[in-house]
Order: C-alpha cells, then structure tokens, then sequence
C-alpha cells in the first residue's frame, strides 16, 4: 500500500475521541494523566496504520502501572483504557477485572496457581487491573504463595500480551520498592502513569460534578461550607480524596432526606435537589471543628 492516509480521520472514526471525551467530562483535573491517555492512544492508531503499510514493529507493549494515592481516580481511568484499547482493536472484549491479592493468592499450597489462573482466564481479552499489588510480595516471608502468582502473571504478560493488559495500581513508594525487588515486573511494564493527589478547589469541583450526576446542587452557602468541609477533611484520618466526596455527599443526601422528611412541609423541585449548608454541617468532620472552636 502506498496511498497516504488521513490520520485524523482514522481517529475520528475509531471512536476514540467519545472515549477521551469521556474521559474528560467525567474526570475533574489529571492533566498529566489525560495526556498520557492521548500519547498511548496516539500510539495505537499510528501502529495500525504503520501495520497496513507493512511497518511491523510487533504489538505495542501495554502493560501499566497505574500510581497514587485511594481515590485519585486510578479504577476510572483503568476502565476507560479497556474500552479506549477494544475502540482500537487491541482487546477482544473490553471488560475489565479487577482484583486484589486474595483473588489471587490462596492460603494452602497448590491453592494459588489454580487461583491466579482462573482470574487470568477471566480477564483474558480485556485488562486485569491488580489493586494493591505490591501486596503479591512479601519478601519477610520466604515461602508466601504471592512469588507463585507474579510467576504466572510475568508469563502471561509475555507471551499473551497481544490478549491480555495488566494494570498494576497502588501507592507510589510502595508500587517503587515493588518495582525494584521484582525487576521482571518492572521491565514488562511499558507505561508509569502517576495519579496526583487534588488539590482543594479540584475536590470541590469533583463533588459539584458528582451531585450534577445524582440531580442535585449545593445552595451557595452549602458551597462555602462545602468548601470547608474539603479542607477540614483532607487532615483526618483515611482521607481517600475523590472516595472520600462522594462518601461525604452520600451522608449530605442522607441528611438533605431527613431534613425534609423532618420539617413537615410540602416539598418542590428545588427543595428536592438543594442540599443545605446544615447537610453538611451535620458531619462529624465539621462537628470536630465547631467543638475545637468552642473550646
Ligand atoms: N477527577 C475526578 N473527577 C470526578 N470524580 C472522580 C475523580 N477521580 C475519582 N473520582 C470518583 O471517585 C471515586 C473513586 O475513584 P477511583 O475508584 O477511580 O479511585 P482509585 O484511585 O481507583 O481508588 P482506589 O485505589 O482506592 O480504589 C469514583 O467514584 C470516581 O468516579
């Protein structure tokens, strides 16, 4: 073949674009990784077209390693590269699966190679997003069944890596120490993509997006205290960043029902939408606050 083609075109057409799009009206923020996502998108096209002109260069290698803290965004993102990779035609199914060390790993000997590929044969055609997986590891204990497991999983990311994607996800510096004493992982993972934490005007902003989903909006001292609210929580205890929104907007929705219930009067449109400074007031991050306050 020698004709040139329209690599625009062939963009437009292979839906990846909706994909991104997607991507970019449900994710608030991840710059870097969105543009990550576009580069790796950019590559698949441009491998197909290089294959029709006999350009073989063998399939791309795909395999992630998906970094960050809980709640930035990392299952989404896994999801939406399924379905970005069957658009392009590198995965059969598009699905994902995701699991963690005990989907993997059994308690008994013998238990974990049946174990690991029964999750395999699941995932196969589609991408298998491991959370946590440096937990596969543990280098205190000589004979842990996890070695058997990254074992079958270094396999199959080789020689079945035209059908299967492997995401690996997880904390940063321990996903970096896994790295380091499993150089075999390490080298089969083509792509590093880094989730950032969010920033407090982000948070906000992903809470107004996720409440848009639900039919529901913040009244504008709810915003101002919602506002609050964010920076309260980041401080505390198991703070999961955009997890730990929708967990507080959850309760907010819980409360806004009460309130309504509670006041007796007949309800409209906007009072069945409108969450309330006090629904957010009512939690304990903020009850922790106006306590330290009065003290
Ligand atoms: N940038 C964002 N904009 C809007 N919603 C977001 C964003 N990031 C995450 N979320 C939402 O927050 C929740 C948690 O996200 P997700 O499960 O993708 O995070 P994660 O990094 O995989 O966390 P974990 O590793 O703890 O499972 C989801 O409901 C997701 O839709």
């Amino acid at each position: 073949m020698n004709q040139a083609i329209d690599l625009k075109a062939l963009w437009n057409e292979s839906g990846v674009q909706a994909v991104l799009d997607a991507l970019d009206a449900e994710l608030v923020g991840l710059a870097p990784v969105k543009r990550r996502i576009r580069e790796i998108a950019s590559l698949l096209v441009v491998d197909k077209v290089r294959r029709e002109f006999d350009l073989q260069a063998g399939t791309p290698s795909l395999h992630m390693s998906f970094t960050g803290n809980p709640g930035t965004g990392k299952t989404t993102v896994a999801m939406r590269m399924a379905e970005l990779l069957h658009r392009l035609g590198y995965s059969r199914k598009g699905h994902l699966v995701a699991v963690t060390r005990d989907d993997l790993v059994g308690q008994y000997i013998g238990h974990t190679a049946p174990k690991t590929k029964e999750v395999l044969k699941k995932a196969m055609g589609g991408v298998l997003f491991v959370d946590e997986a440096y937990y596969l590891y543990k280098p205190e204990n000589e004979r842990d069944y996890g070695q058997e497991s990254i074992e079958i999983l270094l396999q199959v990311m080789e020689n079945q890596r035209d059908d299967l994607v492997v995401i690996l996800a997880g904390y940063k510096d321990r996903m970096d120490t896994f790295f380091r004493s499993n150089p075999g992982m390490s080298s089969r993972i083509a792509h590093h993509i880094d989730f950032p934490d969010y920033r407090d005007d982000e948070l906000a902003a992903i809470g107004e997006l996720i409440l848009g989903g639900w039919n529901y909006r913040l009244s504008p001292r709810a915003r101002e205290v919602f506002a609050d609210y964010v920076r309260l929580r980041r401080t505390q205890p198991h703070f999961a960043n955009a997890r730990s929104v929708r967990n507080a907007l959850d309760r907010a929705r819980l409360r806004q029902a009460h309130r309504l219930l509670e006041g007796g009067a007949a309800v409209d449109k906007a009072a069945l939408q409108t969450i309330e400074a006090e629904d957010i007031l009512q939690s304990r991050v903020m009850a922790a606050v106006a306590q330290e306050g009065g003290r």
